[in-house]
């Protein structure tokens, strides 16, 4: 990670629709060179809140900071964004449009063509760069609008479900290509309900429910915050844990049972219990990211 590489910063942000507050005073940063996960259920306010940090939202309150500073227009025409209405032309071939659009950012005809076919081409669309958009496949439109956010070197990624409507190739590609980017420093944030993927590729995470930030921080630390668990076995069948006091059983099986404590003076006391009936296993369960977003908007 490049140490001095700009972080995205949103701090209290706000946005109403009416009397719905649909993003409510939304704080986090999106560190440089880290994979941001931004997740909740539908409606929780992910697509508002980066439409704001976009600035093709209005802003009610709050404020998006870059390099630590107010953002400016120009620092997000510097940016990839990916939205969720996709914006790309159906009629038009799709090389011409990621020209076009890199031209748009400043590069020259040349460049764009050569990083437009590059991109194309890791995406497994290298035969297809005279076709019109709309004679693609769906998931094939997706890799376009995917390439169309990665072109001109982006300073920072904000990424509306990227990821919906790829096949598992397509996603390899995508995270190869992420990952080259977060090398280099850049911050990116993307939306996602694929917590399979958020687990395997998040090096943060932001958990969203009702407009409010329910979790957030780095995924080592809000692994150390989440749920203590332990699996826990002895030479008894395990359906003894049931009753302990302050002990959550998760789940027996045969000898092993998973469980939850309530404090250290429970765990002490489950501890000696199974001290007595011949304690082979005593493993803290490390919670998977998909667990923590699962506990935060329960
Ligand atoms: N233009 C709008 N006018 C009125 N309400 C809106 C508008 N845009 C969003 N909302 C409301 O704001 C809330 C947040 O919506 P948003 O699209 O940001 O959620 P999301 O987390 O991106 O959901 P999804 O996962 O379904 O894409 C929802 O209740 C939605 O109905």
């Amino acid at each position: 990670m490049l140490s001095s590489a700009p972080a995205l910063e949103v701090m209290d942000l706000t946005r109403r629709f009416g009397d719905k507050t649909a993003v409510d005073t939304v704080s986090f940063v999106v560190e440089p060179g880290r994979m941001t996960g931004f997740v909740g259920a539908n409606g929780a306010g992910k697509t508002t809140t980066m439409r704001m940090i976009m600035g093709v939202l209005a802003i009610h309150q709050g404020e998006v900071r870059w390099d630590g500073r107010p953002i400016t227009n120009a620092d997000r025409a510097g940016f990839g964004y990916m939205p969720e209405e996709r914006g790309l032309y159906p009629k038009q071939p799709v090389l011409d449009q990621l020209v076009y659009l890199g031209q748009l950012r400043g590069m020259t005809r040349r460049d764009a063509a050569a990083e437009a076919a590059e991109l194309l081409e890791r995406f497994g669309l290298g035969e297809r760069l005279k076709d019109k958009l709309e004679a693609l496949s769906l998931g094939n439109q997706q890799r376009v609008q995917v390439a169309a956010s990665l072109l001109h070197d982006p300073a920072a990624l904000i990424l509306d479900e990227p990821f919906s409507g790829l096949d598992p190739v397509a996603v390899d590609s995508m995270v190869d290509l992420l990952r080259e980017r977060t090398r280099k420093g850049v911050p990116v944030l993307f939306s996602s309900h694929q917590l399979d993927l958020v687990d395997r590729l998040c090096d943060s995470l932001v958990v969203l429910a009702g407009g409010r930030v329910r979790a957030a921080g780095t995924s080592e630390d809000l692994r150390a915050r989440g749920p203590r668990r332990y699996r826990v076995t002895t030479a008894e069948d395990a359906g003894w844990v049931r009753g302990a006091a302050g002990v959550e059983v998760l789940d027996v099986a045969g000898p092993t049972a998973i469980v939850q404590f309530a404090d250290d003076a429970a765990r002490e006391h489950l501890v000696r219990a199974a001290a007595e009936r011949g304690l082979t296993e005593l493993t803290a369960i490390v919670p998977t990211l998909s667990e923590i977003y699962r506990e935060a908007v329960r």
